[in-house]
């Protein structure tokens, strides 16, 4: 009798915890976010989220990189408003003091995502350190915080596996520069949720962007088309075929490329571009298209990992 008792009272509480939690779940407004990871990503959906009026919490592992962080976003900031506010510099001030008071600084990720509607992760491109981060901040964060990955190339599908939430889970892949990218793309795994879709996408609307849904195979949508060619133009320019500057001429002037595929690759970063096709190749060991470049090996070995090291094919100042 008891043990029915018990039993029946546990199947009882399991439902109320089920329909406790689906009804949190349901319709997330987004408005407190944490952003894992204040490199070039991470600063730059910072800076849009808090300039969209979100209360923004950036985590990183060193207070030296969150200040390097905050002053990038104050630099991005001014170049935006010396557009936004071209005849009244005094408000755009205002504007730019606002922002930055929407967002706070800690290297306590633990702390940081007590009180978030949305973490977003843009931290290094490795699967092992993306799950365990995911994993430990699954038991931190508040049961209606959805949690999300800004990947440019390994599944969604993986990452959630590591938490107690995969129907809160989703990927929200933006562009670099933040700031200027229109595009995000809203990554659905089998098990995210509709009402985790819905919320990743009308947040994507409130930052001022475009979504696009995607599926979570390998590169989404831009990434699957975009890698490859960039691979293509550095094969193209070691089998002696072209200089890396007359192939960026080329593609620029001939394609109507905004930059050329090794100024983007400068861009983005060759440690992500190599990221992305050893983790493809992995899967695909065949597929010509994720075959490996000796040159973009060298300078990653070299630390010359493009603008951000000031040096990859090209040399930048600061
Ligand atoms: C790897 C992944 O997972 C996914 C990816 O992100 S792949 C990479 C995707 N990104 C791209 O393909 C970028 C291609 N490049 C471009 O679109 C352009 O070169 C660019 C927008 C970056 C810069 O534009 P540009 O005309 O070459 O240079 P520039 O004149 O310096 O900048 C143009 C404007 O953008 C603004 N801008 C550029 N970067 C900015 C930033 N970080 N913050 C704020 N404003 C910025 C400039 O202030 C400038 O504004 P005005 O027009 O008012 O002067
Ligand atoms: N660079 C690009 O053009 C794009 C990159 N991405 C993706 O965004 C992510 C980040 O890329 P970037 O910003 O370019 O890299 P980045 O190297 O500029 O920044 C990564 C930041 O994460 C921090 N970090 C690493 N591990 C951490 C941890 N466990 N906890 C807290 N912080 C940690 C690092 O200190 C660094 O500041 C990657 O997954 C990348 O594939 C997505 C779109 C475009």
């Amino acid at each position: 009798m008891f043990r029915l008792f018990s039993s029946n009272m546990a199947f009882f509480t399991h439902q109320i915890q089920r329909s406790f939690s689906s009804s949190v779940v349901r319709n997330v407004v987004i408005k407190n976010v944490t952003i894992i990871g204040g490199g070039q990503m991470g600063a730059g959906i910072a800076q849009v989220a808090a300039s969209t009026g979100h209360s923004v919490t950036l985590v990183d592992m060193t207070d030296d990189i969150l200040k390097k962080a905050m002053k990038g976003i104050q630099g991005s900031l001014r170049r935006v408003v010396k557009k936004k506010f071209s005849d009244d510099p005094e408000s755009g001030d205002d504007f730019i003091q606002k922002v930055m008071q929407n967002v706070s600084t800690t290297t306590n990720p633990a702390a940081a995502v007590t009180t978030s509607d949305l973490v977003v992760e843009a931290i290094v491109e490795n699967m092992k350190i993306k799950q365990d981060l995911f994993g430990f901040l699954d038991k931190m964060a508040p049961e209606h915080t959805i949690f999300a990955s800004n990947t440019s190339s390994l599944p969604i599908s993986d990452m959630a596996s590591a938490t107690s939430r995969p129907d809160r889970c989703g990927g929200l892949h933006f562009f670099n520069p933040v700031p200027m990218m229109k595009l995000v793309e809203v990554v659905a795994t089998s098990s995210t949720s509709p009402e985790t879709s819905e919320s990743l996408l009308n947040f994507t609307k409130a930052l001022g962007k475009t979504p696009v849904c995607c599926k979570d195979t390998p590169g989404f949508i831009v990434n699957r088309l975009l890698v490859p060619y960039m691979m293509e133009a550095l094969r193209l320019h070691e089998r002696g075929h072209g200089s890396k500057e007359d192939i960026d001429i080329a593609m620029k002037l001939g394609a109507g490329y905004p930059m050329g595929p090794f100024e983007l690759s400068d861009y983005v970063g060759l440690d992500t571009i190599k990221f992305i096709t050893d983790g493809w190749r992995e899967k695909e060991p065949d597929n010509p298209l994720f075959a490996p470049s000796d040159l973009l090996n060298k300078l990653v070995a070299e630390g010359k990992l493009g603008k951000k090291s000031l040096e990859g094919f090209y040399k930048y100042s600061k």
